[in-house]
């Protein structure tokens, strides 16, 4: 691993690092904010959205002041592998930033587009060794849109692994809505049932059953009613006897002004479930 910036803030650092991965046979960006102190620190992971690189969360989440206070460090990775020898899509839905955290297997993708093995397993593994601070025993993992879909979904596939699971603006069920079904169709070819392992209404409806769920959501999002169906996740809940709580904000948007209004309550929230005593 390679640390590209450390940058001291908020009584931490906030580090840009890179790698060579094995799951995407490609070099991944990734950003670690540390509080300062010997640990053990709880880790809470952010999947980004379309378009988005670790850069997006880390300029503009305003994340740090609450990290250090609670004693968490925050791990933004990339959302895809990057590259000219990469596969990419020809609209900002598919292809590199935007790989919907799922492990393609049709061509030309799956070469590459190994994106849930590298959530699940490499770059965990990765921090814990080359963060001596960080405990890997006790994760906790949100994201906003593209990635909000991909925190639930990691989250509820993995209870083993993320103790609390929450999520900004996310796309509640990639399977019915235009940007999922494209990727899904072109990540996975025509298997419904393989494309139901990436939904997470499918997931909840399967036997899924996490504590809890928080979800925030801007009643001005301009993809709230094609692309995010934050009811399909609230039906699907509800038939399961699930604690979701799910909030809706008149008048925010799906930018990061939104998610910054709320980045805090979230890291308070899962603060409570990785601080408390198992
Ligand atoms: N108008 C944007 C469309 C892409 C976009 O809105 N991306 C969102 C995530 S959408 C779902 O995954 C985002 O977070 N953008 C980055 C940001 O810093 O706001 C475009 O054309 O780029």
């Amino acid at each position: 691993m390679e640390t590209i910036s450390a940058n001291k803030s908020h009584h931490g650092t906030q580090y840009v690092c890179s790698h060579p991965s094995i799951a995407t046979k490609t070099e991944m960006l990734f950003s670690v904010f540390v509080p300062h102190g010997d640990g053990p620190f709880p880790v809470l992971w952010y999947l980004s959205g379309l378009t988005c690189s670790h850069a997006n969360v880390t300029e503009k989440g305003e994340y740090r002041k609450a990290c250090a206070e609670h004693g968490i460090i925050f791990v933004a990775p990339d959302t895809s592998p990057r590259g000219e020898s990469v596969a990419n899509g020809e609209t900002y839905s598919m292809g590199q930033g935007a790989s919907f955290y799922i492990d393609a297997t049709q061509a030309p993708w799956k070469e590459h587009f190994q994106m849930k093995s590298y959530v699940e397993n490499e770059l965990p593994e990765l921090v814990a060794r080359e963060f001596l601070m960080a405990d890997t025993s006790r994760q906790g993992i949100t994201g906003h849109s593209m990635g909000g879909h991909g925190a639930l979904m990691i989250g509820l596939r993995n209870p083993g692994k993320f103790r609390s699971i929450s999520a900004f603006a996310p796309i509640t069920s990639p399977m019915n809505c235009p940007w999922g079904e494209a990727a899904l169709s072109s990540y996975l070819g025509g298997d419904q049932a393989a494309w139901a392992e990436y939904d997470s209404c499918e997931l909840i409806k399967k036997g899924a059953t996490p504590d809890a769920l928080l979800i925030d959501q801007g009643l001005a999002d301009e993809f709230l009613s094609e692309q995010l169906k934050p009811n399909l996740l609230e039906e699907a809940c509800k038939d399961t006897n699930i604690n979701l709580r799910l909030r809706r904000h008149e008048g925010y948007d799906h930018s990061y002004y939104f998610i910054s209004t709320f980045l805090t309550d979230h890291i308070e929230w899962h603060s409570k479930r990785l601080l408390a005593q198992s």
